[in-house]
């Protein structure tokens, strides 16, 4: 096996296509070919045969397992010694037709669009070792490089998992969507809602414009293409008719049914995983009350340096700005900075000073400020 392996990648124009081709040139050092149809400038499909020590499936999930069909039968064992990866989100079907190869193979589905940073760090990568050997070690210096927090399953597994983890939550925030789609002419849309939120509210409202934004594709075939998924569906709609039923009957009695039935779900969860998730709500919802603070700014420190931080802040110290909040963020573009958030009662006019400072002095560069 070469230590510097030629990647191939299927579907190289997709948006996971272009994040693993970026990630294994610049990350890994590593020759990327790649084909794609919606890419006239790409490598045909057998360049990729012939030259790719690893070939790595980056293609719609619905076309996936035709599609490694189609490259077993033209790769026509030339992949025995190789090996096959996919970064599909249901992986039955694709680890299932890349096992009818003679390629060494692994599924692997990271739990995130494509970051906007260069590697997978604090996001999770479900990795399914289907077929593995001589190429554990490589996979094991990916995996590194990826950074991400790895968890391992069989591919029937990951697919029963993400009925909960993908087809439940979308289904769930997608019905969220329709319901207020359906009153948006009484009560108005999402504009006029907005202001009455609460952190839960905004948080639901952020998932649903989320799914709503990305590839339409793979969240209908997250929910049609999983065989465990019709099953989770019958089970969120039966609880919910339930709920529906006891609120419209509304007696004690179906109270005391809701309380059996709904709230002690806290029993299922567990104090730990109660006491770990409410805490995680809590820091979101300061996260959120932070960012919807008036007087901010939005700082990219250009010079990834020890002490740069602190060269900014001694900004605002000199200008006598109190800070209230600062985090961490990345930008639309994927470029990172701190937004700072100053106490209430910040003096415009002495903010203006000490944004232009520094900017003019090349400290940093204000994204934006109020
Ligand atoms: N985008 C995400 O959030 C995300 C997250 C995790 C996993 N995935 C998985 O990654 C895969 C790709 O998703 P995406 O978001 O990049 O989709 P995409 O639609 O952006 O990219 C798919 C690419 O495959 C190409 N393609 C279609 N037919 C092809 C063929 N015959 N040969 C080669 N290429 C072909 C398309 O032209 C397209 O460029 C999917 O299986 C998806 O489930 C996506
Ligand atoms: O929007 C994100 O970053 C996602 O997490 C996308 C998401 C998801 O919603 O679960 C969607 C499809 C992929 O298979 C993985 C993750």
């Amino acid at each position: 096996m070469k230590p510097f392996p030629v990647i191939g990648i299927v579907g190289s124009a997709g948006t996971y296509g272009r994040w693993l081709c970026g990630f294994f040139e610049r990350r890994m050092g590593l020759r990327v070919v790649g084909h794609d149809p919606g890419d006239a400038g790409s490598d045909a499909p057998e360049v990729l045969l012939e030259q790719a020590d690893v070939l790595l499936f980056a293609t719609p999930i619905r076309l996936t397992a035709a599609l490694v069909d189609d490259y077993v039968r033209l790769s026509a064992g030339r992949e025995a010694g190789r090996l096959w990866l996919d970064v599909t989100s249901i992986k039955q079907g694709a680890v299932d037709a890349m096992l009818r190869s003679r390629a060494e193979v692994v599924g692997l589905h990271p739990m995130t669009a494509p970051p906007k940073a260069p590697t997978m760090k604090g996001r999770v990568v479900v990795v399914c070792e289907a077929r593995i050997d001589r190429w554990r070690p490589w996979l094991q210096g990916l995996l590194d490089a990826l950074e991400g927090e790895c968890v391992h399953a069989s591919a029937e597994r990951h697919d029963r998992m993400m009925a909960l983890v993908q087809a439940m939550v979308h289904a769930s925030h997608l019905a969220q969507a329709g319901v207020l789609e359906e009153y948006a002419g009484d009560v108005g849309g999402l504009a006029a809602i907005m202001p009455f939120r609460s952190a839960s509210f905004e948080l639901d409202a952020a998932i649903a414009a989320r799914i709503l934004s990305l590839n339409p594709e793979i969240y209908e075939e997250i929910q049609f293409g999983n065989t465990h998924s019709a099953d989770m569906l019958d089970r969120l709609l039966a609880r919910l008719s339930e709920l529906r039923d006891l609120v419209r009957r509304g007696d004690d009695a179906a109270r005391a049914r809701f309380r059996a039935r709904f709230l002690q779900s806290r029993e299922a969860f567990g104090a730990q995983a109660l006491a770990e998730g409410n805490y995680a709500y809590e820091r979101v919802g300061y996260l959120l009350a932070d960012l919807a603070g008036r007087r901010f700014a939005s700082v990219h420190l250009p010079e990834d340096r020890p002490g740069s931080l602190r060269t900014l802040l001694h900004v605002f110290e000199r200008h006598g700005v109190s800070l209230e909040s600062i985090h961490s963020s990345r930008t639309p573009g994927g470029e990172v900075h701190f937004r700072i958030g100053f106490v209430r009662g910040t003096d415009a006019a002495t903010l203006a000073a000490a944004v232009a400072e520094i900017d003019d002095s090349g400290i940093g560069r204000v994204l934006e400020s109020g």
